[in-house]
């Protein structure tokens, strides 16, 4: 029997490679079958890069999948996948790949493979155009925590652009079902807190200059308690490379975890480092924006599977959630509406399809 596989455009407004992602982990926790055409079209080296190699084969191997088009540079893969299988994994990109985006892609799917799972992962831990590991485990873990999804995280070491290297473990625990979130209060910030670092041969001054820099962009907001940052130099045994950057977060007395970071790169001056963080967390709290910019397009696919009617007002969408709206949509019928509130808020409210795990 020819197999039914469903067409996801990879091309689709991001066109990056978060449909991959999203589309290959609905398929696993579904067991839908899929074809994705025209991987990360709107990129200037489209295709299969690495990360997303890795994670596909990691999906391979979870699910027993059988998978066609898993090279370098591939524009299509079809991917049938077998049951989810929980277990030890381990996944060495042998680059600066960001292990938080293997991660994305491997995280719904172990969540629901009806027994623990234990991840290793090496790669970068702190790299561009991804969460920092820390944005990971400080901002977007607690967002899953309020649907059921959680993991525990060990670092071992830190790996950074172009080097790599990083290392850690990550114990992904079953659950069965997952619970809608409802974040559409903002209450009263409680803490601030954020970590400043620098390794390598970086001075530790530069370190504190982000962290006074980020302070004087906290401090002008008005009725929060001060904010707690910490400025740091990795030790050797930790980050062998040079490494530099912020991460920030907020916490509020409704539950609501926002964030912000920024990393370090040449020519980029340490107090701007901190400012442009620092900035971009006092506008989140100035405006009471309920879920980050970030954390907005990594919750859909976790909101699309949720039992009943999730509820985020987050600022307006970004192209990476409207993408993944698209890809949760037509992968498993879960019905995302949108209703702008003013020109800082979006109250996003999705139906969905209370999926519950067959293992
Ligand atoms: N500064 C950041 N903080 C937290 N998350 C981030 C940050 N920058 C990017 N992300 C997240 O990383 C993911 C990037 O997806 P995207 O499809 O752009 O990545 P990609 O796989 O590297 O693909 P491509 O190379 O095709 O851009 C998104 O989930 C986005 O929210």
């Amino acid at each position: 029997m020819p197999i039914d596989f469903l067409e996801i455009d990879g091309k689709y407004l991001e066109g990056g490679g978060q449909i991959l992602r999203n589309a290959l982990s609905f398929s696993c926790i579904l067991r839908r079958p899929v074809r994705i055409v025209n991987i990360r079209a709107n990129r200037p080296n489209p295709g299969l890069s690495n990360q997303h190699l890795f994670g596909l084969n990691l999906l391979v191997q979870i699910t027993d999948a059988q998978v066609n088009g898993n090279q370098m540079k591939s524009t299509q893969v079809e991917f049938n996948p077998g049951k989810i299988k929980h277990g030890k994994y381990f996944v060495n990109t042998q680059t600066a790949a960001s292990i938080s985006l293997v991660l994305q892609t491997a995280l719904p799917v172990l969540a629901f493979a009806g027994g623990k799972s234990e991840l290793e992962l090496v790669g970068g831990t702190n790299v561009g155009m991804a969460p920092q590991v820390d944005f990971l485990t400080e901002v977007l873990r607690p967002n899953l925590e309020q649907l059921g999804v959680s993991f525990d995280f060990d670092l071992m070491t830190r790996g950074y652009y172009p080097r790599g290297g990083g290392r850690c473990k990550v114990y992904v625990p079953p659950v069965k079902c997952l619970k809608p979130i409802n974040l559409t209060e903002f209450g009263q910030v409680q803490e601030t807190v954020g970590w400043c670092f620098v390794a390598g041969r970086l001075p530790p001054n530069l370190a504190d200059n982000m962290k006074s820099s980020a302070e004087k962009e906290l401090a002008t907001l008005k009725n929060i308690p001060p904010c707690q940052l910490e400025a740091y130099k990795e030790s050797p045994e930790v980050a062998r490379d040079n490494g530099s950057g912020v991460i920030l977060k907020a916490t509020t007395s409704s539950g609501c975890v926002i964030g912000s970071s920024t990393l370090g790169e040449k020519k980029v001056d340490a107090h701007e480092l901190g400012s442009k963080a620092g900035l971009e967390l006092a506008q989140l709290i100035s405006q009471q924006v309920c879920v980050d910019q970030y954390v907005q397009d990594q919750l859909i696919i976790y909101m699309a599977l949720a039992k009943g009617q999730s509820k985020i007002l987050t600022t307006p969408l970004t192209n990476h959630t409207k993408t993944a709206i698209y890809v949760a949509e037509k992968m498993c019928g879960a019905r995302f509406t949108e209703e702008k509130v003013n020109e800082h808020h979006v109250l996003l409210t999705c139906q969905g399809i209370g999926y519950t795990s067959q293992n």
